[in-house]
């Protein structure tokens, strides 16, 4: 069986700077997704034209902005992430050429073996937070699991998060002792009777 080599990070987007380069279906799609997980991401996009949606977004999201030109080297200054996203091929490789050059980490939306990292399907309840990647096999499967997996946990996890990190805070004796008692109390969220 062919294994998944991609190796799963969460990024703080309210510490990195990220620029987006497209502003159409994708460049708003892809856009939506960093500002659902982090909504004080900072984003620059870059595109010769904005979908409405793309707009209205930026009058609600504090440090997303929007800047109507063409793409060049410069836009890649002091950034940390990129996504090429127009629907031009030739542009999307160039934008990943300056990318390197710029040691820039970049995921191009059209091209999947130029992507340093893929977007994951995310699953949120609460505090928890589970990535799924299909080794960009199929999104769409990565998003039909998504669904199974926001409906099987329940709300509670929530809770028993909250709970286990007071408990965290509270513990004393030395780490060994520490791990001890916390793998004893969460036992039973593994126990099968
Ligand atoms: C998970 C999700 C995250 C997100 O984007 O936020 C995501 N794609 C999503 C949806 C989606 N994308 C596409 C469809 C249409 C149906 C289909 O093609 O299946 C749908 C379904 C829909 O929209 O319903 C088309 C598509 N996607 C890529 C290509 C290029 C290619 O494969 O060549 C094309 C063809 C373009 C064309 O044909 O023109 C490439 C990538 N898409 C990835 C992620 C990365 C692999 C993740 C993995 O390892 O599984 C990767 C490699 C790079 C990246 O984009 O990071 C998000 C789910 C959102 C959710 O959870 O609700
Ligand atoms: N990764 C994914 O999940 C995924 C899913 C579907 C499609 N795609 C791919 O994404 C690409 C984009 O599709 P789309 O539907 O968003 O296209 P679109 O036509 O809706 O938008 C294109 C955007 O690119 C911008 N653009 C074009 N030339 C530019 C330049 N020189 N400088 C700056 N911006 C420029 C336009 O202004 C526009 O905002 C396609 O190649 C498609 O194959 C990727």
């Amino acid at each position: 069986m062919e294994e998944n080599h991609l190796f799963p990070v969460f990024f703080k987007l309210n510490h990195l700077h990220v620029l987006v380069v497209g502003g159409g279906n994708i460049g708003h799609e892809k856009v939506n997704a960093l500002l659902e997980n982090c909504p004080t991401a900072n984003i620059i996009v870059v595109a010769t034209w904005f979908l409405p949606e793309l707009t209205e977004l930026a009058k609600q999201a504090p440090n997303l902005e929007l800047i109507q030109k063409a793409f060049s080297c410069g836009d890649l200054l002091g950034k940390d992430l990129a996504i090429a996203a127009t629907n031009d091929h030739e542009l999307n490789r160039q934008i990943w050429e300056s990318a390197k050059c710029s040691k820039v980490l970049i995921n191009v939306a059209d091209t999947p073996e130029l992507c340093d990292f893929y977007l994951g399907s995310i699953v949120q309840k609460g505090s928890l937070k589970i990535a799924i990647s299909t080794n960009g096999k199929s999104p769409t499967v990565a998003k039909r699991l998504k669904q199974v997996l926001q409906e099987a946990i329940p709300g509670s996890i929530n809770d028993v998060l909250d709970k286990l990190h007071v408990i965290r805070d509270r513990l004393k004796g030395d780490f060994t002792e520490k791990v001890k008692q916390l793998n004893h109390i969460t036992e039973v969220l593994v126990k099968k009777d």
